[in-house]
C-alpha cells in the first residue's frame, strides 16, 4: 500500500450494508460496509469491518478509522479503532442529520431553526450546554431534552472514543469507560485517570500512569499515590497475601511510583487513604478493606458458631455401640485415630479432620454421618424428607469434581460451595447472614482450597446450631485465592483437630500412596522411585520431555487404553515443555486435523470437535465451574446459524454449554492441565513431567498435590534429581495472613468442649459393646 501522509489518519467512509456478527453485551460487531470514500489504498467497493460499535444505522454514513488485517480465512478486514457519524460539512447535511429518524419529533423546519441559531457547531453546543436550545420556536422542553439525550447517545460515545483513541485506549476499553462514565469520561481522563484502575475491569495502573503523564499530572498527585498503593495490594493477592507489612508496602509502592517520591509523602497519603477507608492499616499491616473484613468476619463467625454449645446426651457407651454397628455394616474396624475422629466430630461445633491420602478421611466422614443419623434418628434417604432442605447433612467442596467425588464416596447429595450458597455470578450470595443454610451437619471437603473470601461467605451463612466438619490435607497446595485458611486454623490451636496418620490404602499395595507419604514425611530416596505395578519413572531430558509424553500416549493407544483416563499435569503454561505445548502435541496425536475436521481458531489455538477442554472460570449461571473438564461436541460458524454467531458447544458431565466468541477464553485444552487446576480432582492415570527447566516451580506441596491426584497409576517422566530436589524443597513463600491473631482475639475464652464422655469410659473399646 502506498505511503499516506504521516499526519493524515486513515479512514474509510461508508454505509452499513448488513451486520455479520453482533455481540450485544460488548457491542462488538463484524459488519459489511459499502465504501463511499477512503484515503486508504483499497480499491474494492465493500469491506468487512470489525470493532466495538454502538448504534450504527443503515441511514447514515460513518468515518471509520483503523487498520487493515489479513484474516486467514476471510481475507482482508478493517479493524476499526474509532469511528464517527459522517455529517456532511454543509448546512443541508447538518439539517438532514438533525431531522433524521435518530431524533424524535424534529422535522426539517425545526432542524433549520436550530442550525440557523447555533451555526455549524450546533452539535457540540447542544452537547456542552443543552440550554442553548432555549428560545428556538416550536421546540418544546421535552423535545429539547430528548434531542440532548439522543445526541449524547449517538455522538457521545463516538467523541469519547476518538479522544480515548489518541491515548492508545482501544475501542473495546473505550466502550467500558463510556458505559461507566458517559460524557464524564473525558473529564475523568484529564482529572483522574487513576480512577479507571478501580472502576474499569482490566484497566492497568501503568496505562493510567501513561495517560496522567501525557496530561501533565504531577508524580506526587494524591490520586497517583493512592492508585499505586491499591495496585501493590492487589498484586500481592496474586501471591496469596491477605495484607502487606507497612514497610514492605511502602517499598513496593516506591518501586511502582518511582524513586523520586519520599517515604514521608507516601506515608502521609497512606494515612489519608486509611481515614477514607480505602485501605485499612492495622497493627502495622496494610489491608484492602475487602480482605480485612473477610478475615475478621470469618474469625467472628467461627467464634459465633463455636460459642453455641451442643446439647447432646449421648454417652461413650452408646457411641461405641453405634460405631460398632457401623463397623459391621462397612465390614471394617476403625483405627484408634479414626474412632477418635468420629467421637470428637460428634462433640465439636467445628472440627478439622486432616490426613494424607488413604488414611481414611472418607471412611471417617461416612462413620460420622451414620453415627449422627443414628443418634438423632435421621434417615439417610433424602426421599424420606418432604423438602430437600430438611435433609440434615450438607456436603460441599470447592470444586465441581471434588463435590462429585464426595457424593460418590458417601452416597449423599453434595454440591460446590458456590452452588450451595447460591452465587449469582458476580459477588452476591443468596445464602448469607440474613438467610442462612438449612441443615444440621455441614461437611466441607478439600478445605485447603478455600480462600479467605470464600471461607467468610460460607461461614456467615452457617446457622448457630449447625455442626461443622472441615476436611483437608494440610500438605497440599494452599488456595489459589488469598489466605491459607486451613493451615492457619490448624496452627491456631483454637479448633479441635484430628490428624489421621495410619495409611490404609497402602495395605492394598499402592506405591502411589507410599510415595505420597514418604514425601509428606520427608523420607523419600532414590529407592522410593523403583518401578511398581502402579508406578514408573521414565527418564527424559528437557528437550525430550514432550516427545516422551507423546510416546506414552502412543503406547496407550496401541494397548487400547482409554486415553480419556490419562491426564498430564504440569506446573507452567509457556516454554517449550509447558502446558500449551504439550496440549498441542497431544491434540495432534489424539485428535488430528483431517478433511472432515470441524475446527475453529481462537488466537493461536485450534479447537476441534472431540477435543478435551477445561473450564477456566466459574460460570454459575450455566452450572459450570473452574476446573470442570468437558469435550467439544460441536462447532458452528456464523453463517451456519440464524443468530449469525460463532459457537463452540462443550459437553460437561451433566450438561452441554454453548459458548460464543466472547466466551472462548473461558476454556482451554485439557490434555495437559496445571497442577493448581487439578486440585480437588482425581484421575485414573497421571503423567507428571518433572524437568530441571521447571525448577522454579518444583516444590514439595506442588509435587505432593500432583502425585496424590492419581487413582490407579502414576508415570513420572523427566529428571530424577530435579524431582528429588523438588520434593525436598519447601515452599518458602510465606503468605501474610492474620487469621491466627484474629481467632485468638475472637475466641479469647478457651473453648470448652462438651465433656459428656468420662476419661474412664475412653479406655473402653467399641467391641466391648458388640
Ligand atoms: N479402618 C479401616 N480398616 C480397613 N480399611 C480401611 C479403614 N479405613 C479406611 N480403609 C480403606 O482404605 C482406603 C482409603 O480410605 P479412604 O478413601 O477413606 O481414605 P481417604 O483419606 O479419604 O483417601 P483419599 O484422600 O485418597 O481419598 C479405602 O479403601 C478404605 O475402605
Amino acid at each position: 500500500m502506498e505511503d499516506k501522509q504521516r499526519n493524515e489518519k486513515g479512514y474509510i467512509r461508508g454505509r452499513l450494508l448488513y451486520t455479520i456478527f453482533h455481540n450485544e453485551d460488548e457491542n462488538f460487531a463484524i459488519i459489511k460496509v459499502k465504501i463511499e470514500d477512503t484515503n486508504e489504498d483499497y480499491e474494492e467497493k465493500e469491506i468487512v469491518a470489525k470493532g466495538y460499535f454502538s448504534h450504527l444505522t443503515e441511514e447514515h454514513s460513518y468515518y471509520f478509522h483503523g487498520v487493515f488485517e489479513q484474516h486467514q480465512k476471510f481475507g482482508i478486514q478493517y479493524r476499526v479503532e474509532s469511528y464517527q457519524t459522517y455529517i456532511p460539512d454543509t448546512k443541508e447535511g447538518l439539517i438532514s442529520y438533525l431531522s433524521s429518524d435518530l431524533f424524535y419529533a424534529i422535522g426539517e423546519k425545526t432542524a433549520t431553526r436550530i442550525v440557523d441559531k447555533l451555526g455549524m457547531n450546533a452539535i457540540s453546543h447542544i452537547l456542552e450546554d443543552p440550554e442553548c436550545l432555549d428560545g428556538i420556536p416550536g421546540l418544546k422542553k421535552q423535545t429539547r431534552e430528548q434531542l440532548h439525550k439522543s445526541l449524547e447517545e449517538h455522538q457521545g460515545f463516538e467523541r469519547v472514543a476518538i479522544t480515548l483513541s489518541s491515548y492508545q485506549i482501544s475501542l473495546k476499553m473505550a466502550q467500558r469507560i463510556y458505559q461507566r462514565y458517559k460524557e464524564e469520561a473525558i473529564h475523568k481522563l484529564y482529572d483522574d485517570p487513576y480512577q479507571f484502575v478501580f472502576d474499569i475491569e482490566g484497566f492497568g495502573f501503568q496505562s493510567a500512569d501513561q495517560i496522567a503523564r501525557m496530561n501533565g499530572l504531577s508524580m506526587d498527585h494524591p490520586n497517583r499515590i493512592g492508585a499505586g498503593c491499591i495496585f501493590v495490594l492487589q498484586k500481592s493477592i496474586q501471591d496469596g497475601h491477605v495484607y502487606l507489612p507497612y514497610d514492605q508496602c511502602v517499598r513496593e509502592m516506591i518501586q511502582v511510583l518511582g524513586f523520586e517520591l519520599t517515604e514521608q509523602i507516601i506515608q502521609e497519603r497512606l494515612e489519608q487513604l486509611n481515614t477514607e477507608k480505602k485501605i485499612i492499616i492495622s497493627e502495622g499491616n496494610i489491608y484492602l478493606p475487602s480482605l480485612y473484613y473477610a478475615e475478621d468476619g470469618f474469625a467472628a463467625h467461627i467464634s459465633r458458631i463455636m460459642n453455641k454449645k451442643i446439647e447432646s446426651e449421648t454417652t461413650l457407651a452408646e457411641l461405641m455401640k453405634i460405631t460398632g454397628e457401623i463397623e459391621e455394616e462397612e465390614i471394617l474396624s476403625y483405627g484408634k485415630e479414626q474412632f477418635d475422629a468420629i467421637e470428637k466430630a460428634l462433640q465439636s461445633k467445628v472440627m478439622i479432620l486432616t490426613g494424607g491420602p488413604g488414611t481414611g478421611k472418607t471412611t471417617v466422614i461416612k462413620g460420622i454421618v451414620k453415627a449422627y443419623a443414628t443418634i438423632h434418628d435421621h434417615s439417610l434417604d433424602i426421599d424420606d424428607y418432604e423438602k430437600k432442605s430438611d435433609f440434615p447433612f450438607v456436603l460441599t467442596a470447592p470444586t465441581g469434581r471434588a463435590a462429585k467425588r464426595l457424593k460418590e464416596s458417601t452416597g449423599l447429595p453434595s454440591s460446590t460451595i458456590h452452588r450451595l450458597l447460591g452465587w449469582d455470578g458476580k459477588d452476591g450470595f443468596e445464602k448469607n447472614e440474613q438467610e442462612r443454610l438449612s441443615g444440621k451437619f455441614l461437611i466441607v471437603d478439600e478445605f485447603s482450597m478455600v480462600d479467605t473470601w470464600l471461607a467468610n461467605h460460607l461461614f456467615k451463612a452457617i446457622p448457630d446450631d449447625m455442626q461443622v466438619l472441615l476436611v483437608g490435607d494440610e500438605d497440599q497446595l494452599p488456595s489459589v485465592g488469598p489466605g491459607q485458611v486451613l493451615s492457619d486454623l490448624l496452627s491456631s490451636g483454637k479448633i479441635p483437630i484430628v490428624r489421621l496418620h495410619e495409611v490404609y490404602r497402602q495395605k492394598e499395595g499402592s506405591k502411589i500412596i507410599e510415595l505420597a507419604h514418604e514425601i509428606k514425611n520427608n523420607e523419600i530416596t532414590d529407592a522410593s522411585l523403583q518401578k511398581a505395578n502402579d508406578f514408573s519413572f521414565i527418564p527424559a531430558s528437557n528437550r525430550q520431555i514432550v516427545e516422551a509424553i507423546t510416546i506414552i500416549f502412543k503406547h496407550a493407544l496401541e494397548k487400547g487404553i482409554d486415553t480419556n483416563a490419562i491426564q498430564v499435569l504440569a506446573p507452567i503454561y509457556k516454554t517449550e515443555a509447558g502446558i500449551n505445548r504439550i496440549n498441542e502435541e497431544i491434540q495432534q496425536l489424539l485428535n488430528p486435523k483431517t478433511d472432515k475436521t470441524r475446527e475453529m481458531k481462537v488466537m493461536d489455538v485450534s479447537y476441534r470437535v472431540g477435543d478435551r477442554v477445561i473450564q477456566l472460570v466459574n460460570q454459575p449461571e450455566d452450572g459450570v465451574f473452574n476446573g470442570d473438564i468437558g469435550e467439544i461436541v460441536a462447532i458452528f460458524f456464523a453463517k451456519e446459524n440464524k443468530e449469525k454467531k460463532e459457537q463452540i458447544v462443550i459437553a460437561f458431565e451433566e450438561k452441554e454449554i454453548v459458548y460464543e466468541r466472547q466466551d472462548f477464553g473461558n476454556f482451554m485444552h485439557a490434555y495437559c492441565i496445571s497442577i493448581h487446576k487439578s486440585q480437588g480432582s482425581e484421575f485414573p492415570i497421571i503423567i507428571l513431567p518433572v524437568i530441571s527447566s521447571y525448577h522454579r516451580m518444583l516444590r514439595k506441596n506442588l509435587l505432593y498435590t500432583a502425585i496424590t491426584r492419581s487413582k490407579e497409576s502414576l508415570i513420572i517422566c523427566g529428571d530424577m534429581s530435579a524431582f528429588l530436589r523438588g520434593v525436598t524443597t519447601m515452599d518458602t513463600n510465606q503468605r501474610y495472613t492474620s487469621l491466627i491473631e484474629r481467632l485468638e482475639s475472637r475466641l479469647e475464652e478457651e473453648q470448652e468442649l462438651p465433656n459428656f464422655i468420662s476419661d474412664e469410659e475412653k479406655e473402653l473399646n467399641p467391641y466391648d459393646f458388640m
